[in-house]
């Protein structure tokens, strides 16, 4: 059994200020002694608009939040303690006019293994609800990254409004994932409607732990002289850990008690293997019928 730490946090639109609210979830979870701490979707910043985004991205060998990150793992491994970390963050296109919504993964030196960039992009308008238009700002992937080894077992990765294609999730788990990660950062209104629902479904279709690390709270956003539009973030928070037969086996506080936290859960493989031998669904499948493999 590895324990993991899956932890949620408000981000602004200062990637120094960011940095330092990853640092304190990071030396938690070290203390804790997790090996894996989940970080959420965008954890470097929030912008106000596409055109404050495009400014303030940074590759991630200049980025202060990475950087704070990694020196912090470094620090932990040098004191003996391992810990590896997935964090959502932006990074520049090629071309300038846009940014990519990746997920990384960093590893107990600080190294980055493995990079996802977000396949579905959330382009929405729901009256009365949330009005967001991604694409304004992000490019989006085109590549799923094939599961790989972590301490606490095989990763597939998506980035939060990936959750809503079970494609995704099915293929990784076909690919081999034993643990689906989406970091995110949930509406109000979609994430009071779906979240729980969402995470509870994609482990129950795929018999996997399913981590949802959360944006969460009202995002203090600013940009100096961007006269475009503002816009108001709420985020849903309610970060959690699934396990493979869709029980909540962890969950972060309420925003009401502060927005940063963290909730720990043991991964345990064995509890998978059985879930998965006492209901084959991987054996039932019917590609005969469907005319392909999911
Ligand atoms: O913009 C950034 O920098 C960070 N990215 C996000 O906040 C993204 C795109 S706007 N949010 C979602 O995908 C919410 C999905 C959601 O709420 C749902 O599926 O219901």
């Amino acid at each position: 059994m590895v324990l993991i730490a899956c932890g949620q946090l408000c981000s602004t639109s200062s990637l120094a200020e960011n940095a330092q609210k990853a640092v304190r979830l990071i030396t938690r979870a070290a203390a804790m002694n997790a090996k894996v701490l989940f970080l959420p979707e965008a954890s470097d910043y929030l912008a106000v608009n596409a055109k404050h985004s495009v400014e303030i991205v940074r590759l991630v060998q200049d980025s202060p939040f990475i950087q704070g990150v990694q020196k912090t793992l470094r620090e932990l491994h040098s004191q003996g303690k391992s810990l590896h970390v997935s964090v959502g963050v932006h990074e520049p296109c090629v071309g300038g006019d846009r940014v990519k919504n990746t997920l990384l993964w960093i590893n107990d030196q600080g190294v980055i293994e493995q990079r996802y960039q977000k396949l579905h992009l959330f382009d929405i308008s729901i009256p009365n609800g949330p009005i967001l238009k991604e694409s304004n700002s992000v490019e989006r992937g085109n590549e799923i990254i094939p599961p790989f080894d972590t301490p606490a077992g095989k990763l597939g990765m998506g980035i939060c409004y990936d959750i809503r294609f079970p494609e995704l999730a099915l293929r990784l788990r076909s690919l081999g994932a034993q643990i689906l990660t989406y970091p995110s950062a949930f509406t109000m209104k979609t994430g009071a409607a779906h979240w729980h629902l969402l995470a509870r479904a994609r482990a129950i279709d795929t018999q996997s732990y399913v981590v949802m690390a959360a944006q969460a709270g009202t995002h203090k956003l600013e940009s100096e002289g961007n006269e475009g539009p503002k816009t108001a973030r709420i985020s849903y928070g309610h970060a959690l850990i699934v396990d493979p037969w869709g029980t909540v086996v962890a969950e972060c506080s309420d925003v009401d008690v502060g927005d940063e936290d963290l909730c720990v859960a043991d991964i345990d493989l064995v509890k998978l293997e059985k879930v998965r031998k006492d209901m084959p669904l991987w054996e039932h499948r019917r590609p005969d019928a469907f005319g392909y493999e999911v």
